[in-house]
């Protein structure tokens, strides 16, 4: 049997994330909900799923998976936890942790996370655990989780003392990514998971900020463009995975403005209302380039260029923009000393010599940081 459904327009894009004993194929296209039954009826053959979703999705298209499920004969059962980031929590972790092991599922069955990036790192991370590892799906349903958060491995939860501080890596067996359920999401959080495609150019693609410069109208309004930006990021992010699975050295590059970023999320606890991750990530990849620009790393007008191309994709990057009361600098400061690239005390940074030209920046200082931060906020 193929991975192509008959009702779709055209076959998915393929990315292969090539680890050595653990690699697994990364599907693009619309209409690949439909046709899940068929394609883990043959790649996952007698895994029973534990589905794991969010109330949002599971109103808008958990019916669709499960039919497709039915109608291959592979049994299932669903558990849902409320939307957004506050469940990325010890509290919903050990309400999925429950539901598998209520449900009897074995070791070679399989975890299925169905939602953003918050269901595919709790599920991920309830896969990783229960009987000491399960096999993991991911069928990431926010263009987040389709660029970024459903490839690479990174599973876990939220700590009150700072963002992913609890977590595991676990690689999924087979990502299933259906561009058409993006069409649900509301603009806000379109626009955040765009932030982590913009990412993938900064880092040490200039030309293919170039072409999101030129294409961002027609990825936004759903044209052809966004299959292949959401197939060019995963094939960036599957390059550095290969490269340093556990983020030994140049992993660390994925996690540029999330220095910053996680520190924000953390200092408005998480809350949706306030601030997501994309946008966070925005902020932090638009002051890291005010940053580098400030230490005379990186040109002026590269800074100005990116933060010009965020702001037109509708997505924040200063401070000032969280809503709700100002952020002090000393609790900013405190999440970044949080930040698990730490290294004996001393901060590491992703910082740029322009765009597409980021590098890791060991041994930052903290006074420096602590500066700009005051000029940050007083601005
Ligand atoms: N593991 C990684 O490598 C990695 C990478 C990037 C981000 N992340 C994590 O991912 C999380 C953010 O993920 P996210 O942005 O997907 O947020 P999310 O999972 O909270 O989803 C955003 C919102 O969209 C809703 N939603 C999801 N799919 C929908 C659809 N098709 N239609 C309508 N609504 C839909 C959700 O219910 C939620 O309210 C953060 O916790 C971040 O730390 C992890
Ligand atoms: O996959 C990675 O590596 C990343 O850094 C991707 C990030 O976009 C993502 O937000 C990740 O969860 C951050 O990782 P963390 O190790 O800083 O928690
Ligand atoms: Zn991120």
């Amino acid at each position: 049997m193929s991975d192509i459904d008959p009702g779709q327009a055209r076959p998915p894009r393929r990315v292969r994330v090539d680890l050595p004993g653990r690699a697994y194929d990364i599907l693009i296209g619309a209409g690949l909900v439909d046709a899940a039954g068929s394609i883990l009826a043959e790649r996952l053959p007698d895994a029973r799923l534990a589905i794991v979703t969010d109330e949002t999705v599971a109103a808008l298209h958990l019916d669709r998976l499960t039919a497709s499920l039915d109608a291959a004969g592979i049994a299932h059962a669903v558990v849902t936890v409320p939307p957004g980031e506050t469940s990325k929590s010890f509290r919903q972790l050990e309400h999925v942790v429950d539901a598998i092991l209520a449900g009897r599922f074995e070791r070679g069955d399989a975890v299925l996370a169905f939602g953003g990036g918050v269901v595919g790192d709790l599920a991920g991370f309830a896969a990783a655990i229960v009987r000491r590892g399960m096999r993991f799906v991911q069928m990431p349903t926010t263009l987040l989780a389709q660029v970024d958060s459903s490839v690479g491995g990174k599973t876990g939860i939220n700590s009150p003392r700072g963002k992913n501080l609890v977590g595991a890596f676990h690689q999924p067996d087979l990502v299933l990514a259906d561009t058409s359920v993006l069409d649900t999401l509301v603009p806000r959080e379109f626009a955040a998971g765009y932030a982590e495609v913009v990412k993938y150019g900064l880092i040490d693609r200039p030309e293919f900020f170039d072409w999101l410069e030129w294409k961002r109208a027609p990825i936004f309004a759903g044209g052809p463009e966004r299959a292949e930006a959401i197939a060019a990021s995963c094939e960036a992010k599957a390059a550095v995975v290969i490269a340093d699975e556990r983020e030994a050295g140049e992993r660390a590059l994925l996690n540029l403005g999330h220095t910053f970023g996680h520190a924000i999320e953390a200092a408005v606890a998480f809350d949706p209302a306030r601030l997501v991750h994309g946008e966070a990530v925005s902020i932090g990849m638009a002051q890291a380039h005010r940053f580098s620009a400030r230490l005379g790393l990186c040109p002026g007008q590269d800074a100005t260029r990116v933060e010009a191309h965020l702001k037109a994709a509708g997505l924040p990057t200063r401070l000032s923009e969280v809503p709700g009361a100002a952020i002090a600098r000393e609790v900013l400061m405190a999440g970044i000393a949080q930040d698990k690239k730490v290294k004996r005390g001393r901060l590491t940074f992703i910082l740029t010599r322009g765009i597409g030209r980021s590098f890791i920046a060991a041994d930052v200082d903290a006074a420096q940081i602590d500066e700009f931060l005051a000029e940050e906020l007083a601005g």
